[in-house]
């Protein structure tokens, strides 16, 4: 029989109050009427006030998730987020390369609230070997500062980034999210040949727990619909620029985003 609806593929870490990691992912990927899939690299116990603790998944087990997804069907597109160390990374960089799916890496670091979600080990991996097998990476601010070795706090510092990630990390594209500096929040598609810059008003919340996961999962379930990066670029962008402005509230400290409410392209 053949499937009815594109497949988006998660590989990150829970939340247990779904605001960040693969409860977030599965929500845009559904939002954006795409069946989504998730292999779990660790369980976090966090809420919008910060995270309390981490288990991470045997990296057996990680891998025994994946081949019951691989095994069966093979999802269109696949992101990952959190992986918290570099043998987990070996893991995934394995089905990517024998499955050739198209992958987009959020290089998750650390959480909002400021704690550290990967070892140093993982972030060395992720900069010599996984990143050169993903279609597009997002790093914010702080995790292109920490990939690139740049301070980053201008656009021409992020100009200057996105020559070292292209030019001599090999990525083949790099999405830089401005949402930590100041002013509008601007993100920047770096490709060998162009650059497309997308700016939008920044929105005076705290409510942004989750914001780098949506979006790259919404880039994602684009990507599975066989959409071009620039245009899945541009849905991310709309809809999570939608969904902090919609806030709903949730809980007691950094919230989450609102996943009902953007209906466009
Ligand atoms: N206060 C804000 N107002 C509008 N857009 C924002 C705001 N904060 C973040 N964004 C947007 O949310 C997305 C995620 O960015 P960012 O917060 O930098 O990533 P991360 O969640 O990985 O730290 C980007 O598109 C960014 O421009
Ligand atoms: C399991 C998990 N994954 C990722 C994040 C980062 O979230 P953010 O998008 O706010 O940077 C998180 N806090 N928890």
């Amino acid at each position: 029989m053949s499937k009815k609806f594109p497949i988006a593929l998660t590989v990150a870490g829970t939340d247990p109050t779904g605001g960040a990691g693969v409860l977030t992912d599965i929500k845009a990927f559904h939002s954006r009427e795409v069946y989504g899939m998730s292999a779990v690299t660790s369980l976090t116990a966090q809420n919008t006030l910060g995270v309390q603790d981490v288990y991470n998944i045997p990296v057996d087990f990680l891998n025994a998730q994946l081949t019951s997804i691989f095994d069966d069907e093979l999802p269109d597109a696949m992101k990952s987020g959190m992986i918290a160390t570099a043998d987990m990374m070996e893991v995934i960089k394995g089905f990517v390369e024998k499955y050739r799916i198209p992958y987009v890496i959020d290089p998750v670091m650390i959480a909002t609230s400021g704690d550290n979600l990967i070892d140093d080990k993982a972030i060395d991996y992720l900069r010599d070997h996984l990143i050169q097998t993903a279609l597009c990476i997002t790093p914010n601010i702080i995790e292109a500062e920490r990939l690139s070795g740049l301070s980053i706090k201008t656009e021409e510092d992020i100009n200057r980034a996105a020559k070292i990630f292209i030019n001599d990390l090999g990525v083949q594209s790099v999405i830089i999210k401005g949402g930590h500096l100041k002013g509008d929040a601007v993100d920047y598609l770096f490709t060998k040949e162009h650059v497309q810059r997308l700016s939008s008003e920044r929105i005076d919340t705290n409510h942004t727990h989750g914001t780098g996961c949506t979006f790259s999962a919404v880039i994602t379930a684009e990507i599975a619909k066989g959409k071009s990066l620039e245009s899945a670029f541009k849905t991310g962008k709309n809809y999570i620029t939608n969904a902090i402005k919609n806030t709903p509230g949730i809980g007691k400290g950094n919230g989450p985003v609102n996943h009902f409410s953007y209906k466009g392209e």
